[in-house]
């Protein structure tokens, strides 16, 4: 959804007393890797006036104007007396510290982490802060007795959710999100919103599985009604199966074979923003990641996870020439428990001088671990292509894990019956191309069938470990390069690339009108926009409309694709 609507502070009241005040960005946002989907997003402030007043969850600092506006057209913004934060966000400094000086009173809510992290987002050591470690309540009046529930996990070492056990709302703060920028406050029509929810969960969630399962346990016992949450619609109509999805989608993840540990810590939060990009990379693979911030980690937490891992991947900025002390604390117990046949890789956002990483990678090399991929090494704040190149990293490290499993398994028997029964359904050998932004990709696909006339539709099944899979969800738009008989385009496509390489080097391309690149080699091409993707099994099958379509070559003959087992491409 591409727009060029402005910023704004959408208003509803949502229960006694209760106000929502969603900050909207419609436009495309993609810093990190939650927000592929382009699809915009909200920052959701909540507004509790019982005979206290408590705002909850000040939006970033590109809203702290407009927000104030809306909050100064309800009420005097002077009588706030509590401020409510379900995580510490440095980019929420400037609103805080705006309503700080228009109502000094304030007293913060948070919890013990939380409040380490405002007092250094604030600069000030002297803030007066309720810290919640989950017995505490704090009673608004007019009912309104809330309740705290610290559900910590890697990324978010301080997230406390709110329950207010007069409207029944929890305020869920990241859990239950979606990436979704609209006018519809709730979730009407829920199912509309699966994609980006699952999508969500897999980016934010399913790197600290295990810790959502914990904060599930702890939410259960509550009666609640409606999931205020940090982004996107207010979850009420789908709530249970919402809750349930979040169950079944943890579980998947802490129920995998293999894991990959993935420590790191980061001061200013580029490390950790490359480290959700592989640990999506990863997840994708069907390889469950077991995150762990080493600034929150215990000596013990750290090494069972290496121990249960196949392998691990190491993250670390560069302060002061180093890396800081808990990476090289847990840098030392990684080379005293991991056995040198792990697989290992290497990240890290730098400044200048970048030492941390080195440092990282010239110990593990000495000690004799293989790597998974290059070493990762990134300038200040990534990029949209850095991410893709860190997402990229993540798959190829999950395959490389997959791969010596399965060399360790009894050899598999010959193609069954039925997989030699299957391999005998053919398909048209295309290349699926699409370019969003700076990032781009092509993938061979011989699986693409015709779905519709009218619309002229089309399906194709891309695994969802592929590189091309972020492109291909709903709202996106590729090109479907039918290949001709000939080798050349074939086996250009065929090649393994390295992780953020141009897929396209080398060869003749042209623009579409959707933007994405036509191979000029190819027999005939199609515009798609995709409408609906569905799981199916390890693959995602994708249904797209045909926007535009060219022959391109009128006298060759289409490639087919023969198969002798329907197990394999
Ligand atoms: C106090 C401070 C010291 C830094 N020292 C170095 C350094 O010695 N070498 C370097 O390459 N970068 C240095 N940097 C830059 C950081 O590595 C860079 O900002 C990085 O993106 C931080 O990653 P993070 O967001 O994961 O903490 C320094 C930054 C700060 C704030």
């Amino acid at each position: 959804m591409q727009t060029n609507k402005p910023r704004d502070v959408q208003v509803l009241p949502i229960g006694t007393d209760t106000t929502v005040m969603r900050s909207r960005s419609w436009t495309r946002l993609r810093f990190e890797i939650e927000y592929a989907l382009a699809k915009g997003t909200t920052a959701n402030s909540y507004l509790i006036q019982g005979d206290k007043i408590a705002l909850i969850d000040p939006p970033g600092e590109t809203f702290t104007e407009i927000y104030l506006q809306a909050l100064q057209q309800r009420f005097n913004v002077k009588d706030i007396d509590y401020v409510i934060l379900g995580h510490v966000n440095p980019n929420r400094a400037a609103t805080i510290k705006a309503l700080l000086e228009l109502a000094p009173q304030i007293t913060f809510v948070c919890s013990n982490p939380g409040a380490i992290n405002l007092r250094k987002a604030l600069e000030n050591q002297d803030l007066p802060i309720l810290v919640k470690r989950g017995e505490e309540t704090l009673d608004l009046g007019k009912g309104h007795h809330l309740e705290f529930i610290p559900t910590p996990n890697p990324r978010y070492p301080d997230q406390l959710c709110t329950y207010d056990p007069q409207t029944e709302i929890l305020y869920s703060d990241k859990l239950f999100g979606a990436h979704i920028c609209g006018d519809q406050v709730f979730d009407e029509g829920w199912e509309s919103f699966n994609e980006d929810r699952r999508y969500y969960f897999d980016c934010l969630m399913a790197p600290h599985a295990r810790q959502v399962e914990t904060a599930l346990d702890k939410l259960s016992d509550l009666p609640v009604r409606l999931y205020a949450t940090g982004h996107g619609p207010l979850v009420r109509y789908g709530l249970l199966e919402l809750t349930h999805a979040y169950r079944e989608w943890s579980q998947q993840q802490t129920s995998a074979d293999t894991t990959v540990a993935l420590i790191y810590a980061s001061a200013y939060g580029n490390t950790a923003t490359l480290a959700s990009a592989i640990a999506r990379g990863i997840t994708k693979a069907g390889v469950n990641v077991e995150s762990i911030n080493c600034e929150f980690a215990d000596p013990e937490e750290i090494r069972t996870a290496v121990e249960k891992s196949a392998g691990f991947i190491m993250g670390s900025p560069t302060l002061g020439g180093h890396a800081p002390t808990p990476v090289q604390t847990a840098l030392g117990i990684v080379l005293s428990t991991a056995a040198n046949n792990k697989l290992a890789g290497v990240f890290g956002s730098f400044g200048w001088s970048g030492e941390a990483v080195d440092l990282i990678e010239s110990k593990l090399k000495d000690a004799g671990y293989r790597f998974g991929f290059d070493t990762i090494r990134v300038k200040f704040k990534p990029n949209e292509v850095t991410l893709q190149t860190c997402e990229e990293a993540g798959t190829d490290f999950a395959q490389a894990l997959k791969r010596a499993t399965k060399v360790r398994a009894p050899r598999t028997q010959a193609a069954s019956n039925v997989e030699q029964a299957v391999g005998r359904i053919v398909g048209s050998l295309c290349v699926v191309t699409a370019k969003q932004g700076d990032v781009s990709s092509g993938m061979l696909a011989s699986w693409v069938s015709q779905a519709s006339f009218n619309p002229p539709g089309l399906t194709i099944a891309v695994a969802k470990d592929r590189a091309m899979e972020p492109l291909t969800h709903s709202g996106n738009q590729f090109v479907v390069n039918i290949l001709a008989e000939g080798k050349e385009l074939r086996k250009h496509f065929m090649k393994s690339f390295t992780p953020g390489q141009d897929r396209f080097a080398g060869i003749e391309t042209q623009e579409a009108s959707n933007g994405c690149p036509i191979l000029s080699g190819a027999l005939s091409y199609l515009e798609c926009s995709v409408e609906t993707r569905m799981e199916a099994g390890d693959h995602w099958l994708v249904y797209a409309s045909v926007d535009n379509g060219k022959v391109l070559n009128q006298d060759a003959v289409t490639a087919v694709h023969h198969r002798k087992s329907g197990s394999h491409y």
